[in-house]
């Protein structure tokens, strides 16, 4: 399904730069990505690709060069980059729920706080969401109570709930068991298809393979190549992402 401006750009560094002291750790970055599109990051650890999210998230701030949301500049504090920031969704490898929250309230916090949606209307949604992606028996538990999987999935429905233009994933699977992998990925590849704008860091490359429309590769804080997963995969340019490569497919 193709989302109502899909195509134009919505998220956009031009020139960005990032030192953590004498670490160059994002270097000339740039990337636009498109309504609707899925970008995978791949590269080795150490590449850049947290921060990079983190930037664009302004978790972390940039030393030179900008970055827009659906053509607003990141501003670099205050109310307009809560409300920003509400546009940018942001699904952590550790879940960062609230813990003593229920999952229905760490569902519907940011739309009541943030968006100003009144509380029954919030709880609403959040129970169409709950379900959506497959927890809502869950609702009223407590992030502790819950597997890792559906953690994962809770906190995909919480962004989710602030309806945001781009939502961020740093390799929301890796803390998983191998089993609750693919619960999570199943609804990544379910919002992937729905027409999510998607900017996702993961070493699954099944996911990249069936998911994406362009994956970017990344080493020492630079994009070192990107293209549609069939030919980055089958046909890597550069020798650095062909040594990534032909480490992590061989097993
Ligand atoms: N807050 C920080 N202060 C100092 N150095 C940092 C900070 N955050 C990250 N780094 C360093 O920046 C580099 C890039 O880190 P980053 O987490 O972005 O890489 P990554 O590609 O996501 O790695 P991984 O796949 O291991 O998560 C690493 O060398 C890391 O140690």
């Amino acid at each position: 399904m193709e989302a109502p401006g899909a195509g134009q750009p919505l998220v956009v560094l031009k020139d960005v730069d990032k030192h953590f002291g004498d670490l160059h750790v994002l270097q000339d970055i740039n990337l636009s990505v498109a309504k609707g599109e899925v970008v995978v990051v791949l590269g080795p650890s150490g590449s850049g690709k947290s921060t990079l999210c983190r930037v664009i998230n302004r978790l972390e701030t940039i030393g030179s060069g900008s970055i827009t949301i659906d053509g607003e500049r990141l501003p670099e504090e205050g109310s307009a980059l809560a409300h920003l920031r509400a546009d940018v969704g942001m699904v952590f490898q550790s879940f960062n729920l609230f813990a003593h929250k229920t999952v229905l309230e760490n569902v519907t916090l940011g739309p009541i706080k943030v968006r100003k949606v009144p509380a029954a209307q919030a709880r609403e949604r959040g129970r169409e969401l709950l379900t959506r992606v497959g927890v809502e028996s869950q609702a009223d538990k407590y992030p502790a109570q819950l597997s890792g999987g559906q953690q994962q999935r809770v906190a995909i429905a919480r962004a989710l709930a602030m309806d945001p233009k781009v939502i961020l994933f740093d390799e929301p699977t890796s803390a998983l068991d191998p089993e609750m992998v693919n619960e999570v990925l199943d609804v990544m590849v379910g919002l992937a298809g729905g027409g999510m704008t998607m900017i996702v860091v993961t070493h699954e490359m099944g996911f990249a393979r069936k998911a994406a429309d362009r994956v970017v590769f990344m080493a020492d804080g630079r994009i070192v190549e990107e293209g549609v997963p069939e030919s980055f995969f089958t046909a890597p340019q550069s020798t650095r992402a062909q040594d990534f490569l032909s480490k992590i497919l061989t097993h």
